[in-house]
């Protein structure tokens, strides 16, 4: 029987879309019906397990599944024997502290003696002991925004993006005490076969992240110029240089890093670059 490497990924939540769009930029195909909890690719040996994100770390660490997409402030919490494979650049957030957004705040100290309602005990009561501060970490599973107006803790330790939630309920963020993106996990045992198709997979999501992160650029500079322009593009390799219709101009073809990008233009224009067209990139092998 062919072997499969299979993965567990969030049935539904913040994970689940951009965790399922990474499988699909793989080109790997797989029909995950609506309510079916475990689905096979047809194009690549691997299965689908669709779980809580939860219980992911534990399925990893005992072989249920070989690997595992979840957040890191998941994984970090859960602290399970399992490799962290790769970060994937998705669902970005941050544990942060919180407070009543009237209370002052003036460090740390404040949240001495005072009791924290968090879904993350073990970050937190990492985090304050790491700090030398001893308060009282009140454990619950949800909606823990809510917990200072209900007077059920003096602040709150939860997952902040935009801060809109924070906001909604009367909350400031005081300290950032973990930063977060979705990240893969694996078994530490795995057999040589799927080892093997880890790291085939492993192979096609760094090509996905490569092109994600770059740009082609296409531009027409006078032949007097070429020289200056070929300094100020740090290409994969050396640009492909071709000459236009136009007697005495070429077209310059290259690969630019999105990080580099605004400064690159500002000087590629200062340069006598001219026609610039900036494409984004679907694949990049490198
Ligand atoms: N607002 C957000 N912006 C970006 N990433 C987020 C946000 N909220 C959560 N995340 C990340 O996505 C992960 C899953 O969040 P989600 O809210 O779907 O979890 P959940 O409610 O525990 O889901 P489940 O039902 O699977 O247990 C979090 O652990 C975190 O890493
Ligand atoms: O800073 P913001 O952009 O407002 O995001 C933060 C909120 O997002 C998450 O909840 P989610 O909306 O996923 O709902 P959940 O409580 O059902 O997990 C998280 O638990 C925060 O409450
Ligand atoms: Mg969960």
């Amino acid at each position: 029987m062919e072997t499969n490497l299979r993965i567990a990924i969030q049935k539904k939540g913040r994970l689940s879309e951009d965790s399922l769009k990474l499988i699909k930029e793989c080109g790997i195909k797989v029909n995950n019906g609506t309510g079916k909890l475990m689905a096979t690719a047809t194009n690549f040996p691997m299965e689908f397990l669709f779980l809580r994100d939860d219980d992911i770390p534990g399925y990893v660490q005992d072989g249920i599944a070989d690997i595992g997409i979840v957040g890191a402030n998941e994984a970090d919490e859960k602290d399970k024997d399992v490799d962290l494979v790769k970060s994937l650049g998705f669902s970005k957030c941050r544990l942060s502290l919180a407070i009543a957004k009237n209370e002052e705040y003036n460090g740390l100290q404040d949240f001495e003696g005072k009791s924290i309602a968090t879904s993350y005990p073990k970050i937190l009561g990492d985090y304050l002991s790491d700090n030398g501060i001893s308060a009282d970490i009140h454990e619950i599973s949800g909606s823990v925004e809510i917990a200072p107006s209900i007077g059920l803790a003096y602040g709150i330790c939860d997952i902040v993006s935009s801060g809109s939630t924070l906001l909604s309920n009367g909350l400031k963020e005081v300290e950032v005490i973990f930063k977060s993106e979705a990240v893969m996990l694996a078994n530490k045992g795995l057999s040589a076969e799927k080892q093997a198709i880890l790291e085939k997979l492993i192979f096609r999501i760094n090509a996905v992240q490569a092109a994600k992160n770059s740009k082609y650029i296409l531009l027409n500079a006078p032949n007097d110029q070429i020289e200056e322009i070929i300094k100020i593009l740090p290409g994969m390799k050396s640009p492909t240089v071709l000459p236009l219709a136009m007697e005495g101009w070429s077209s310059v073809h290259t690969v630019i890093q999105e990080d580099d990008f605004w400064q690159i233009i500002e000087e590629l224009k200062e340069a006598g670059a001219e026609g610039i067209l900036v494409v984004p990139i679907e694949k990049m092998i490198q």
